[in-house]
């Protein structure tokens, strides 16, 4: 699949490793930034990402900031994206599985590059459940987002 990745200052460096691994595991990238460590607003790049992700250009994100706290609050902002810090594999593949989250959020300072790998994998190998339980919360989410 094609996947958005991007990342503030903080998760700059951790990023390229998201980058390598998900490319290994045969996806195709698209690398919002940062590319340096200069500071920049994690807002502005969560819109740049969010972007990719509602228009279709891409079917899922990854977003790295210091904590993932700031990305996910960023992302959630845009009607259609569903973010959540995953820091264990279990939320990393449940929260596709039950409620269809399409930007997954890692904190480079909080998680090592070997977690981070893992939890990519775990992420981008989950699908959306066919359960109507899961299926009618998340149609709620997307009532949510056209309520405004
Ligand atoms: O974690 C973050 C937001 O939740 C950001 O990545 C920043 O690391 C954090 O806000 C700290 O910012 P700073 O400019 O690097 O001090």
């Amino acid at each position: 699949m094609r996947v958005v990745i991007g990342s503030d200052h903080a998760g700059w460096p951790l990023k390229n490793a998201v980058v390598e691994h998900v490319r290994s595991l045969g996806h195709e990238v698209v690398d919002v930034g940062s590319f340096d460590d200069k500071p920049v607003d994690f807002p502005d790049i969560a819109r740049a990402l969010t972007e990719k992700v509602k228009s279709g250009e891409a079917e899922r994100g990854i977003m790295v900031c210091g904590t993932g706290v700031g990305a996910s609050i960023a992302a959630n902002k845009v009607k259609g994206i569903r973010a959540a810090v995953c820091h264990d594999i279990h939320s990393a593949h449940q929260s596709v599985e039950h409620d269809d989250v399409n930007v997954m959020c890692i904190g480079a300072k909080i998680v090592g590059s070997w977690l981070a790998q893992d939890l990519v994998a775990s992420y981008l190998e989950a699908e959306f459940s066919t359960d109507e339980d899961c299926r009618r919360r998340v149609e709620m989410l997307h009532a949510m987002d056209a309520e405004g």
